[in-house]
Formats: C-alpha cells, structure tokens, sequence
C-alpha cells in the first residue's frame, strides 16, 4: 500500500521496532497509490472519468494520494453489495456476529500502529492521540461485539392465552458519513453498533482523509464478514448526497457541522428514514473557585488542545470565577506555551499539524478576529514553522489562549475547531450557568468544583448531552456520546445506540377464535 521514498528496514513487527527506536514510517515518506474505494470484498478504483481531489499530508503539506470521488454508478454498486451482505449476516446469530467482530478487533489490536501511523500522515495529530483512537475503535468493536448476543424483544401476555412478542430486527443498509477530524475511530463507532445489530454498511470518509476507513473495511473482511458487508465509497458531497438519497438505504449516521447535518436531515426525509447526528459544539467548561486548581488546569487543556482543537466536544468557553481567574490563566498559559509543537510522528510531539492550510486560515483568521473584536491573546495564535526543513510546508499554529473575552465576541459564540480557548470570568452560579447555557448548540459541557452538591446542581441546569464532572473529553465506549439542542440527534456508544441500529417489529398471536364484528 504504501510506496516509502525513504528507505527503511525490512518490516518487522511495529513493536520491535519501535523497541529499536526505530519508525515504522516518517513524515514526508508516504505516498499511497492503492485504490481507497472499497466494496463486495475488495479495493476498487473510482470512476474512469473523474476530477481527482489532492490529498496533503498535513505535516508536511506534500501530496499523499489522488481521490477518486465516486459517482451514481459506484455508489449504487457498494449498496446493492450491502444489501446482498445484509442477507447473509442478518441471519446470523448474535454469538456468530460477535466472534466475527472480536476477530476484527484482535486484528485491529496487532495492526494499531500500523493505523495510528497512517491516521497520523492523513490527518496531522500526534502518534500518541492516534494509538488512543484506535484503541477506542477497537474498544467500541468489542463492546458491541459483546451486546450482540443480548439483542432480545419481550413477550407480552394477552387474554385467553393469546399473547405477543416483540423482535429487535436490523434496519439494512445503513450509510456512515464521516468527519476528518477522527477518520479511523468515526469509522469503528458508527460500523460497531451497526453490524451487531445485523445491518451492513457503506461508509463515506471525509475526502481530506480517506486513508484509514479503508483499512477497517479490510480488516473487517479478514475477520470474515460476508463480501459487501462494510464498504468505502471516496468523495466529497456529492458522493454524500446520492449515498442519502439511495432508496435502498435504510439509514444515514452522520458526523459533521450542523449546516451539514442540517441538509443530510432534509434529505433523509424523503424517504423517511431516521438520522443519527454527531454535529457541531461550543462547549462550556464551568471552573468554581473551590475546584482543585491542577485538575482544573489540567482539564481545561484537556478540554482544548486534543487533535489541535479539532474536537467537536470541546471546552471552548473557559468560564473561570474571578477569584481565581489570576492564578488560573497564569498556569494555563504556562503550560499552552510548553506544549511540544512539530513533527506528529514523534514520541514527544504534543500537538501536531491542523488538518489543511484553508483550515489553518480559517482558525487564524478566528484569532485575527477576536483581536479586533477586543480579546488578548494571552499566549499562540500565531502559525509556526518547525524547524525541521521537511515540515516546513506543514499547517502548524501555536496553541492560543484568549483573555478579556466577553459573550458576545466571536471567539466566543462560534465553533472555532482548532486550538484557540477563550477565558471568560464570572461571579455567581446563577450567572455563570445562564451564560453557558446561551448557545443554540449542546454537545458537550464541564464543571470543576470540590462541592458535590454544586456539581449536581450545576450539571442538572447545563443543557448538553455529555456532562464532565471534574474532568474533561473522555469518552469511554460504554457510555453514550451525543448532543442536545443543535448538536444533534441520537448518540452513540453505549446501550442505547442499538436502539438507533434497530427497529421492532410486534407481533401479535391469537390462541383463540377471531372476535369478529361483520
Ligand atoms: N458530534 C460529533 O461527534 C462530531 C465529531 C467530529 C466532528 N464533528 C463536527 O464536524 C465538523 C468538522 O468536520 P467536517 O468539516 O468534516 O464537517 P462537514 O460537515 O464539512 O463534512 C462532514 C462529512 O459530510 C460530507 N458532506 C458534506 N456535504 C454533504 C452533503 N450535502 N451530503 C452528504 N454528505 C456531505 C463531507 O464530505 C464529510 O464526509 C465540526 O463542526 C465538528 O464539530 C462532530
Ligand atoms: C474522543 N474525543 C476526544 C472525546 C472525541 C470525540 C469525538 C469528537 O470529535
């Protein structure tokens, strides 16, 4: 798959050799050239006659592969190959499914940093944020792996004997659309509940990262799934569009911006289909003058430099009682300013590059912005040039930290995604949750306090589907992850996401005669 331009030791086993000290890959040494569409079992090409997209290595700001965005004719291939898939697997027990996907994940498990590198040269985050999603898409095949065998309905008794059953049936083909910020675990949290449920699925990765999904559709097909039963189709909103609109599509799980989110709603409705929404946020992250100050800190980097700020739950809107609002910024900026910038590949980077130049500018200009708007900038914002001469056309900025910031600015209303916190002081409880509360978004939100009474009250008023307490952006796979308000529909993770893979059917059983009224 990959043609390395540097050269490196014959493979060996990836931990052997980082046990060596030696990478299995560097950044600037990939070039892929093997097709990223993949569907009924194998790698395919795109259409013949296409406008190929460019893909960067965000590192380095080389090109790492051509994409062949797919048109009507491919997309309906990969669904009718879903659909025959869907046949098989559907029949299957829950036990036989779920030895199929442990499979899967003992797979993903030997090949993680085969993935976490590949994740790393698409996408720019560091080696060490890479392992941790891939473990989460494992963890997530396990765990649903696990609830396969548990899908059950009730049996509900009636008079005269008669009674009825409920059965928890898949829904069919369901579509995955992706976002690039985490293309490989995006992938494993919709396919997971998806095909313990018995349905199959085509999955469309963001066009500016289309590496990894693909190496999960080979995985899965290790593993042994039926042909068809997990497939890739390249491509940006177009391919998108017509994967919606595909009547024999039963289901669209989409992670993205709400204005995206917004039309993948319109036209799932034409065919009524239901929607699972992941969309955007502008999170709140509530910290009380009683809160233990390092753990405070800790959480709100935590809250707002993971995958360089490109993380739709995060803290963004720092709100910090005043009383403390000196010692905390003095501390914050500290530590924004040691985050280790450069080279995602290396052990000891912190933060990586941004996912593209133009999203690089759009997040400067975020800074430029909240400038004339009035904030300080307390510490980054600016772009940077490692000093490595190969990164020197990678999209790296500063980590920044905004003061003086007030609710109205821009810094503070709109989702910036990238590393930008803005500080915002306040007095009062009260105060501070309507504030944090006035966003048409609710994805995510946090408190950092010793009471625990206040941290209950408090989380009982946030309006946000995912609420920290004393602590910040960890998303275990067993619980549910999912928004209020303009953030979204559905969630996923957690028991509950069956729910959204599946659908009852009631049937009725009569042990007497028809009571007939004609
Ligand atoms: N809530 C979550 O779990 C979550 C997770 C990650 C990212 N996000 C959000 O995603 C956004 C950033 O990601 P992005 O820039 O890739 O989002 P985006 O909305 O631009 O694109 C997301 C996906 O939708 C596809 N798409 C675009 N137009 C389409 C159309 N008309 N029909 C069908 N598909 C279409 C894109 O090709 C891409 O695969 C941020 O707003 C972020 O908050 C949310
Ligand atoms: C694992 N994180 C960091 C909480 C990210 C969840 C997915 C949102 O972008």
């Amino acid at each position: 798959m990959l043609r390395r331009l540097a050269s490196l030791p014959l493979r060996r086993p990836a931990a052997a050799l980082l046990a060596a000290g030696v990478r299995c890959i560097s950044s600037g040494s990939v070039e892929i050239t093997l097709p990223l569409n993949f569907w009924a079992g194998k790698r395919r090409t795109g259409p013949e006659k296409c406008s190929k997209d460019i893909v960067y290595e965000p590192a380095t700001g080389r090109v790492l592969c051509q994409l062949e965005p797919c048109g009507a004719v491919e997309v309906d291939q990969a669904v009718k190959a879903a659909k025959l898939a869907f046949g098989y697997w559907s029949k299957m027990s829950g036990m036989e499914r779920a030895r199929v996907m442990i499979e899967a994940a003992h797979i993903i498990e030997s090949k993680r940093e085969e993935i976490a590198e590949m994740e790393v040269v698409n996408n720019g985050k560091s080696i060490t944020e890479a392992r941790l999603d891939v473990d989460s898409a494992r963890l997530c095949i396990e765990y649903y792996a696990g609830l396969a065998s548990t899908l059950a309905g009730q049996h509900v008794q009636l008079p005269g004997g008669s009674f009825a059953y409920t059965r928890r049936e898949p829904l069919g083909v369901c579509v995955g659309i992706g976002a690039w910020n985490y293309p490989f675990q995006i992938a494993a949290w919709k396919s997971a509940p998806a095909l313990a449920c018995g349905n199959s699925m085509v999955f469309k990765p963001s066009p500016v990262t289309p590496v990894t999904a693909v190496m999960l559709a080979e995985i899965y097909a290790k593993a042994g799934v039926p042909e068809g039963l997990f497939n890739v189709v390249q491509g940006g909103q177009e391919t998108g569009s017509l994967l919606c609109q595909h009547p024999d599509v039963a289901k669209v799980s989409f992670t993205g911006s709400v204005p995206t989110g917004q039309k993948i709603m319109e036209m799932a409705s034409k065919g009524v289909k239901p929607v699972t929404l992941e969309l955007g946020g502008k999170s709140p992250l509530l910290i009380f003058k009683d809160s233990d100050l390092e753990n405070a800190v800790r959480g709100a980097l935590m809250a707002n430099f993971l995958s360089q700020g490109q993380v739709c739950s995060n803290g963004t809107r720092v709100f910090v009682q005043k009383d403390i609002l000196p010692e905390f910024v003095k501390e914050v900026v500290k530590r924004t300013q040691a985050i280790e910038i450069g080279d995602p590949l290396l052990e000891s980077t912190r933060m990586g590059a941004l996912v593209s130049q133009p999203h690089l500018d759009k997040v400067l200009s975020f800074v430029d912005r909240a400038k004339k708007e009035g904030a300080t900038v307390l510490c980054g914002g600016e772009s940077y040039v490692p000093s490595d001469p190969k990164l020197r056309g990678g999209y790296y900025m500063t980590p920044c930290v905004l003061g003086n910031c007030t609710d109205d600015m821009t810094c503070v209303k709109e989702e910036i995604f990238g590393p930008v916190m803005s500080v915002l002081p306040f007095e009062t409880e009260d105060e501070v949750l309507q504030r944090a509360n006035d966003t048409s978004l609710g994805l995510a939100a946090g408190v950092f306090t010793r009471d625990v009474r206040r941290a209950h009250r408090v989380v009982e008023h946030l309006k946000a589907g995912s609420c920290f307490i004393n602590n910040y952006n960890i998303t275990p796979v067993e619980v549910p992850f999912g928004g209020f308000k303009m953030s979204g529909i559905g969630r996923e993770n957690g028991q509950v996401t069956i729910e959204f893979y599946s659908q009852l059917k009631t049937v009725f059983v009569e042990m007497g005669d028809v009571d007939s009224l004609f």
